[in-house]
């Protein structure tokens, strides 16, 4: 991960080849952001070091055949870095240069603005094509940032979106023909509260987040154990092997 400081911190994802989020690279952004925090920082712009790829969500190899104490940790760490993403007092925004599938849309959805790079790349929660269920907490995210129907219609469905339905949608606020752009167009957003007192603002926006934040706070152990419950199931470990299986196999195509 490198982190650009010019008041405002732009915080580039760097695990090759796709940015997967392992328990490493969980760790690295959550130090990062409290960083950012220490910092008084403007603001923050999330991005990726990959020409295609802004995110592929969480490493699959973190909750195949897992070590039982890794794998808790590894989504204790997980929910920390979404508490300190969405409920960030500082503005945030996510110059989304590429795919961003599942963790990678909570990582984007986490953020008050989005801007993505216009191309064939696509953004969502896919979790129900996959056979698996979003929990309630990046629901929440995708819920907080398009409208209700338009989110249960996606989660159902498992829908990945092409950058111009993003925009239609208001999954994202704006396109951009390159990073650069990308990463001006959120440094612009994040500039519009210059103006602003940065603790009336922060705390407007920990209050109208409060509720999706409160909902994982008294929830952890049980989403914790609720994780833990399905990622031993025997049915779900034999349908990541077959994921990892048809990835490979699509990547030496
Ligand atoms: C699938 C999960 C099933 C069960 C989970 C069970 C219990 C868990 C319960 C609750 C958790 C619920 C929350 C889940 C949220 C998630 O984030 S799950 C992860 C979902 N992510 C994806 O489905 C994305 C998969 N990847 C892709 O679609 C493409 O890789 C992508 C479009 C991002 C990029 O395409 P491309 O540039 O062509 O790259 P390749 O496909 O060729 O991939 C390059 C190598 O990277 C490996 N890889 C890709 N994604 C992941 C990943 N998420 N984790 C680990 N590794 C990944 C891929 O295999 C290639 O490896 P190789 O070079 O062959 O060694």
């Amino acid at each position: 991960m490198a982190v650009d400081n010019d008041g405002i911190a732009v915080v580039t994802l760097q695990r090759p080849p796709v940015n997967s989020l392992n328990l490493d690279l969980l760790q690295a952004m959550n130090n990062t952001f409290d960083d950012v925090a220490k910092n008084k920082s403007k603001g923050m712009i999330l991005t990726s070091a990959s020409p295609t790829v802004f995110s592929a969500g969480l490493d699959i190899m973190e909750m195949y055949k897992p070590d039982p104490k890794r794998v808790e940790t590894f989504w204790v760490t997980l929910q920390d870095m979404w508490l300190k993403l969405f409920g960030a007092s500082f503005p945030t925004a996510a110059a989304i240069n590429g795919h961003a599938p599942a963790g990678g849309c909570l990582i984007a959805t986490s953020c008050e603005y989005r801007v993505m790079l216009s191309g064939k790349f696509t953004i969502g929660l896919n979790e129900t094509a996959l056979g698996i269920v979003a929990p309630t907490w990046f629901q929440d995210s995708l819920r907080h940032t398009i409208p209700t129907r338009q989110a249960e219609i996606a989660l159902t469905t498992g829908k990945m979106f092409t950058v111009d339905e993003a925009l239609k949608v208001g999954l994202i606020d704006e396109t951009a023909a390159d990073k650069a752009e990308a990463i001006e167009k959120c440094k612009k957003f994040i500039k519009r509260f210059d103006k602003i007192p940065s603790l009336a603002r922060g705390m407007t926006k920990q209050i109208f987040r409060q509720e999706v934040l409160k909902k994982l706070l008294t929830n952890r152990q049980a989403d914790t154990k609720q994780f833990l419950d399905l990622v031993n199931q025997p049915k779900v470990q034999q349908s990541l092997e077959l994921y990892l299986a048809m990835l490979k196999q699509k990547s030496q195509k």
